[in-house]
């Protein structure tokens, strides 16, 4: 069985059709990158994923399980499995390192805090960020928020993470820190859903990697196909005019 099934998914901005029917199945531990040109909808299937969208037509299975986005408590029990992290850190200012881990498991969740606690320092040592439990987000680099993000993330125990551009905020020379992150959470044989501009990162982590236009799947295989026989005349002509060659 798929780790996360999609079928038929379709998704409208006001009147304009911005996911024009998907199909994707990812299996348990699997890397599935998104690739395509600014407007195809990589972002926009993340959010509908996650349940910050809801879809219009279609269907989208967890471990066999259909999620039902019209209802908000069962979309939530979903949503818990569905960590996502945005291109925006988007860390709590007010609250420190280790507080930023922890509130969502502790106040949504109701996990006990000594748990969570023990759960989010190890998280922190994990992306690097073992010295910075008791500092503010305006007094860490972007590289160093994004990695509190992603630990922040993990610690709602997520049985599939989204990464929607993750690295596109960053200076160059943090790009490098957070991707030695997600390769970590790839080694652990996390299911990782990823949107990112970084052609060299998806062609070392993915599985395999899908190529929207239009808000369709033009065409998906491993990464040599894509990017180096790739069959269709449009992912030719985007990964060419990418890589510049
Ligand atoms: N909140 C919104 N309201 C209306 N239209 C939106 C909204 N967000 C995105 N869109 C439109 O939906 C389409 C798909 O956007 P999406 O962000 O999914 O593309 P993308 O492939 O992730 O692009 P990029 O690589 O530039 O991030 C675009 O045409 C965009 O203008």
């Amino acid at each position: 069985m798929a780790h996360l099934d999609i079928r038929g998914l379709v998704a409208r901005y006001n009147n304009a059709t911005v996911l024009d029917g998907i199909d994707l199945s990812i299996e348990r531990g699997e890397i599935v990158s998104l690739i395509g040109p600014s407007g195809s909808g990589k972002s926009t299937l993340l959010r509908v994923i996650s349940g910050l969208l809801p879809p219009r037509a279609g269907t989208v299975a967890l471990a066999g399980e259909t999620i039902n986005y019209a209802d908000r408590r069962s979309l939530r029990r979903s949503r818990d499995k569905l960590a996502i992290v945005f291109q925006q850190y988007n860390l709590f200012g007010n609250m420190n390192v280790l507080r930023n881990v922890m509130v969502a498991p502790v106040t949504i969740q109701k996990r006990d805090k000594k748990t969570v606690e023990a759960e989010a320092c190890a998280l922190l040592a994990k992306v690097g960020l073992a010295d910075k439990l008791n500092a503010y987000p305006d007094e860490l680099s972007g590289g160093q928020q994004q990695r509190v993000a992603i630990a922040r993330a993990l610690c709602l125990k997520p049985d599939i993470l989204l990464l929607d551009e993750v690295t596109s905020a960053l200076d160059p020379e943090r790009v490098g820190e957070v991707l030695d992150t997600v390769k970590m959470l790839a080694a652990d044989n996390m299911t990782l859903l990823i949107v990112s501009h970084e052609m060299g990162f998806v062609r070392e982590v993915s599985h395999r990697v899908a190529f929207m236009a239009d808000g369709k799947i033009q065409e998906m295989g491993p990464p040599a196909q894509i990017f180096g026989t790739p069959q269709q005349p449009r992912t030719q002509a985007f990964v060419s005019r990418i890589l510049g060659h």
